[in-house]
């Protein structure tokens, strides 16, 4: 281990960031044999896009006059799409309702402190709920409240057989530990697919996880119901979020899809990206995929929802994706718009998971 002192001494600047923001996760347990080298499971490094000199803006928001040329991208209409999932939810709610005697699906939402954002997701995950008459169930904490505290509404609603999904609204406050969270929602209840079972069996060929995360399964389905062919096509994701990035990734995959992920540490993302048959961008970095990323007849999702300034907006702020949409537009096939897009779909999934969920309970799918 004296070597490891060395090692330190030698790294960059950046690399050293790196080793402070390591967690106590990566002990020195899988490498103690590597004496000067990184750790088995690697660094606990930061993603930061910005300050990169190899990443030019997107050249839409400066240059306002782009639009000479037509468009040449479908708009992949997730609000649409959304619609009719949620309208074919309906139907099988009503349909085990008459099976089981009257017995509903029930969703759990659990929030933790007053973030305006996730109060507001909050709100309408229970709105959409109710219009497929899915019971909905609400338990806010404080943001001061203690993890032991939102240990105890979990284990209530793990323990609660009107409920059939458990949901923890994310970010949890900092001084919470987010893995023991959710590792303590009922695997049988975790319809965002979240549970480290649920998403070790994602990634593991031949084993069926009983949910997928929201926003990954809901990327697949609006190319699916595009009738976009993933089969033997090259797809890169852009960024490795354990929300949607790296479940989205092994989702393709799963589709016989090549796939490559990109993030802050690749160089020249923009040469990567532009290799992709199919392009799925969740960064959470506005407009951070120029059109020049982007090759033509490519089909992209975005999934990223950033604010950004806008005085001539009502709230003062208007919500763009992790994409350049009027650039992208010229080179694409077909695009999914923000606001409109993966937002919608996101919250479809989440009724489609609890509906599973809850005909699982009664017996009626495996
Ligand atoms: N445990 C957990 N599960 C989640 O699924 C989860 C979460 N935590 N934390 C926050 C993110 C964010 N999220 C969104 C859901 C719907 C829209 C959505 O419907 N957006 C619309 C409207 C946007 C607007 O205008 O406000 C759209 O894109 O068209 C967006 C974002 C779920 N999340």
């Amino acid at each position: 281990m004296g070597d490891r002192g060395n090692f330190k001494k030698n790294l960059r600047k950046d690399a050293r960031e790196d080793i402070k923001l390591t967690t106590s996760s990566s002990t020195d347990l899988h490498c103690s044999f590597h004496g000067a080298l990184p750790p088995l499971l690697g660094w606990n490094s930061p993603e930061i896009w910005r300050d990169r000199d190899d990443i030019q803006p997107c050249r839409a928001i400066l240059d306002e006059d782009l639009t000479k040329t037509e468009p040449t991208a479908a708009i992949i209409d997730g609000k649409m799409i959304a619609e009719k999932i949620r309208q074919e939810v309906t139907e099988e709610v009503t349909r085990l309702k008459s099976q089981t005697g009257g017995k509903v699906p029930g969703l759990a939402v659990v929030l933790v402190g007053s973030r305006k954002d996730s109060e507001t997701y909050v709100r309408s995950k229970k709105k959409a709920c109710k219009e497929v008459g899915i019971a909905s169930f609400g338990e806010d904490l404080p943001e001061s409240s203690s993890e032991e505290d939102v240990l105890a509404v979990v284990r209530k609603f793990n323990e609660d057989p009107s409920v059939h999904g458990i949901l923890i609204q994310l970010p949890l406050p900092k001084h919470m530990n987010e893995e023991k969270v959710l590792a303590a929602v009922s695997v049988e209840k975790d319809v965002d697919g979240f549970h480290p079972l649920n998403i070790g069996k994602l990634a593991m060929q031949g084993r069926t996880p009983l949910f997928v995360p929201c926003t990954p399964k809901g990327c697949i389905e609006l190319l699916l119901r595009s009738n976009v062919d993933i089969k033997g096509k090259h797809a890169v994701v852009i960024g490795r979020s354990n929300v949607v990035g790296t479940p989205a990734a092994m989702l393709l995959q799963r589709h016989q899809a090549t796939v490559t992920v990109v993030h802050s540490y690749t160089p020249n993302p923009a040469e990567v990206t532009r290799r992709a048959d199919i392009v799925i961008a969740a960064v959470g970095v506005a407009h951070l995929v120029g059109g020049d990323w982007i090759k033509p007849g490519a089909v992209v999702i975005d999934v990223g929802i950033n604010p950004i300034e806008d005085p001539s907006a009502k709230k003062g702020y208007r919500l763009v994706g992790d994409v350049c949409f009027k650039e992208a537009c010229m080179k694409a096939s077909a695009i999914t718009p923000v606001p409109g897009g993966v937002g919608p779909m996101t919250i479809a999934m989440l009724l489609s998971n609890t509906l599973d969920s809850a005909k699982r309970a009664y017996g009626l799918i495996n």
